[in-house]
This record gives C-alpha cells, sequence and structure tokens, in this order.
C-alpha cells in the first residue's frame, strides 16, 4: 500500500524542484548582471511570477480541481504596457517546465522537453492562485519566493508549497537554493529541500531530490539554545527577542535569516527557537508564509503555536487572523520559550500604562 499523499509529496517536489531551478537562475541572470538599485524591484517581480506560473502549470496539470491560494495574481501583468516582462515570464518560465526529467520526475505532469505552455496559459496558471482559503476542502498554498529582500541579498530565500485539507496542513515543502546542504560546512554544497507529509515525519534532501533523510530537531545541548530571527526589523520585533533571550538566560547571539528557511534550520537542529512577534498592529500573517513551516515544526518533534499559546489556524482565509505572533521549538523548550514570550508580553504592557 502507498503512503498517503505519495503523489502529491512527488508532484510538488518536482514543482518546489522546477521553481527553484528558475528562481537560481533569475538570480545569475539578472540580479548579479544588472546593476540594482535598492528599491527596484524587478527581478523580484520576474521571479515572483514565473515561478507561481510553474508550480501552479504543474498542479494544474496533476490535480486540476485543486484550489491553489497563491500570493501573486496577474492582474499587473496584462496591463499593456507590462509586454517586456510578459515576455521574459514566458521564457523563463517555459526553460523551468520544459527541462530534462529529474528524480521522480513523470512527464505526465505536464513537464519536460517539448511541453511549453503559451503566454496565456501562463497567465491562467498564475491566476489559479486567487482561491481565498477557507475552512472546508483541499487547496493548495503557494509562495513562489519567500523571502524576497534575502533573494536579492543572494542570502536566504525559499520556496514554500503546502497541502492544507480542511484547514490542517498535510504535506509542506520548502525549496532553499541558498541554504548550506550542512550548517557547519557554511561554504560546503548549497541547496536543499525540506518535505514534511503529516504523520510521516520530514526529510531533507538536496535541490535535485538526491539523498533524502530523515531528520528530527535534535534535544539542545545546554548554553547552545539561540533564537532565529527575521532580517528585517518591519517583519519581527527584535527587540523583544532581545528580551526573550535575557530572560531565557541565552548567551549565543540571534541567528537572523530570511524566510521560512528559519524552519527549516530550526528542524535540523541550526537554532532551537523560530520567534516572531508582530511589529505593528494590523499586520495579519499570510498562510503561505507559515504552513510547510508549521508542518516541518510538529513532523520533526517540535511545537508551533501562536505568543497564546494556541494552534495556528490555517483554515481562516488567506491569513492566520489575529497576530499573537508564532512561536516554535523542540517540544522541551516551547514551554520555557512560551513561558518567557509572555513575561516578556506583561512587561511590555505595563511600560505602556506606566
Ligand atoms: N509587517 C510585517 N510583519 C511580518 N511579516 C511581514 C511584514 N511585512 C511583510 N512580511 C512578510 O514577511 C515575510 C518574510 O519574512 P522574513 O523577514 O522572516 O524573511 C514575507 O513573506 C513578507 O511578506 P511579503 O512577501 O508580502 O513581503
Ligand atoms: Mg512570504
Ligand atoms: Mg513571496
Ligand atoms: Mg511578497
Amino acid at each position: 500500500m502507498s503512503l498517503q499523499y505519495a503523489i502529491e509529496k512527488q508532484v510538488a517536489l518536482a514543482a518546489v524542484r522546477r521553481a527553484c531551478a528558475l528562481t537560481s537562475a533569475v538570480f545569475n541572470k539578472l540580479v548579479k548582471q544588472e546593476t540594482l538599485t535598492k528599491d527596484d524591484k524587478s527581478p523580484v517581480t520576474v521571479a515572483d511570477y514565473s515561478a507561481q506560473a510553474v508550480v501552479n502549470t504543474i498542479l494544474g496539470h496533476a490535480f486540476p480541481t485543486d484550489p491553489i491560494v497563491g500570493e501573486e495574481d496577474a492582474n499587473d501583468l496584462r496591463r499593456e504596457e507590462a509586454d517586456k516582462l510578459r515576455n521574459r515570464i514566458v521564457e523563463l518560465a517555459n526553460e523551468a517546465l520544459t527541462a530534462d526529467l529529474g528524480i521522480g520526475d513523470i512527464a505526465e505532469w505536464g513537464i519536460g522537453p517539448g511541453q511549453e505552455r503559451t503566454l496565456e496559459e501562463l497567465l491562467d496558471a498564475i491566476d489559479r492562485g486567487n482561491d481565498q482559503g477557507g475552512r472546508v476542502g483541499r487547496r493548495w498554498t503557494l509562495d513562489p519566493i519567500d523571502g524576497t529582500k534575502g533573494f536579492l541579498r543572494g542570502g536566504q530565500y525559499a520556496v514554500c508549497l503546502a497541502l492544507i485539507v480542511d484547514g490542517d496542513v498535510k504535506l509542506g515543502i520548502i525549496g532553499c537554493p541558498n541554504l548550506p546542504v550542512k550548517s557547519e560546512e557554511p561554504e560546503g554544497q548549497k541547496g536543499c529541500i525540506f518535505a514534511a507529509v503529516k504523520g510521516q515525519g520530514v526529510e531533507q534532501m538536496t535541490i535535485s531530490g538526491a539523498n533524502p533523510t530523515p531528520i528530527v530537531i535534535p534535544p539542545v545541548a545546554p548554553g547552545m539554545l539561540n533564537l532565529l530571527e527575521s532580517v528585517e526589523a518591519a517583519h519581527a520585533d527584535l527587540s523583544f527577542n532581545g528580551r526573550v533571550s535575557e530572560l531565557l538566560g541565552i548567551t549565543r547571539p540571534p541567528t537572523q535569516m530570511d524566510s521560512q528557511a528559519k524552519y527549516g534550520c530550526l528542524v535540523r537542529g541550526d537554532g532551537g527557537v523560530y520567534l516572531r512577534m508582530p511589529t505593528k498592529a494590523g499586520y495579519r500573517e499570510k498562510i503561505w508564509d507559515h504552513a510547510s513551516g508549521s508542518l516541518l515544526v510538529q513532523e520533526a518533534g517540535g511545537v508551533i503555536t501562536n505568543s497564546l499559546g494556541q494552534p495556528l489556524d490555517f483554515g481562516l482565509g488567506r491569513t492566520l487572523g489575529a497576530n499573537y505572533g508564532i512561536v516554535a521549538a523542540g517540544r522541551d523548550v516551547h514551554a520555557l520559550v512560551l513561558a518567557a514570550v509572555q513575561k516578556a508580553r506583561a512587561e511590555e504592557l505595563e511600560k505602556a500604562k506606566a
């Protein structure tokens, strides 16, 4: 008997691998070679759209009735003045879709040599990502590039794809083209994929899908605990993290990293805690920013909650609803971290009153 979600996992891995190849190609062709000003977002835009086109094309072919909650939509691309951008997207998406078959790939999923798509097909594929999410039914959620700032810096970013059934994450893939395969060899081979299936654990493999290896969160040696956090101060309250570290007696500096690559690092024991508290009232975390990561944590033997200790709810729509932050850690440390978070929060409220 085959394992549950075995086909979904293979298809999702094929899609994420091709999207990772595409984003790496965009970085090498556009970001490295073109002189970029800080707020020129064009290579990111090209990569976001084309990666979503690739993943949604493959999902649409393999699972034609599954809705997709994707970050991007093609509205801007359909404008007349976007013709240069459209041409680039067609070229890049087709290059990724028609590349030779790799490990586990099957041509019936619409991939491999000769399977070019037209502009209209690719725009429609991007727009397949318009599902609004919800409590009932089966749907995918996609972040074609998570950590766009990291992508532009040549740092960490991730292609994140998850399958959600009735609000419950069943399958989560995180492709990290720039993450060292071994954390102890930061200059060694780069590019990993993490794949988790509910009830079946987590695997790390190379970016081509080779060498899948089960991983669990290792127990943290005393004094070795540290925080994984955003690079961007606008995305997480980093000074709050500092206070939590202090309360926990953590002496190691935090590891700052863009994207859901942080979840991959957490599950393989690089840093024992991922803490993300809101910086401004009103921002709602998106389901595609945490669906894959949350399953990785749980399947690797960890715990993920908000700062009130409640589970994240992926059945509310495109967002996780009211934002009480995210606390993820190994099972043995999560309760300690949560207590420190709540103490730091109480201190903040006291200070605000005074
Ligand atoms: N104010 C905010 N608070 C938390 N996350 C944010 C905020 N603004 C953007 N993001 C999202 O944070 C994610 C990256 O987080 P990290 O800093 O951990 O890499 C991105 O998905 C980004 O969304 P977007 O893709 O819309 O820019
Ligand atoms: Mg994101
Ligand atoms: Mg994104
Ligand atoms: Mg974005």
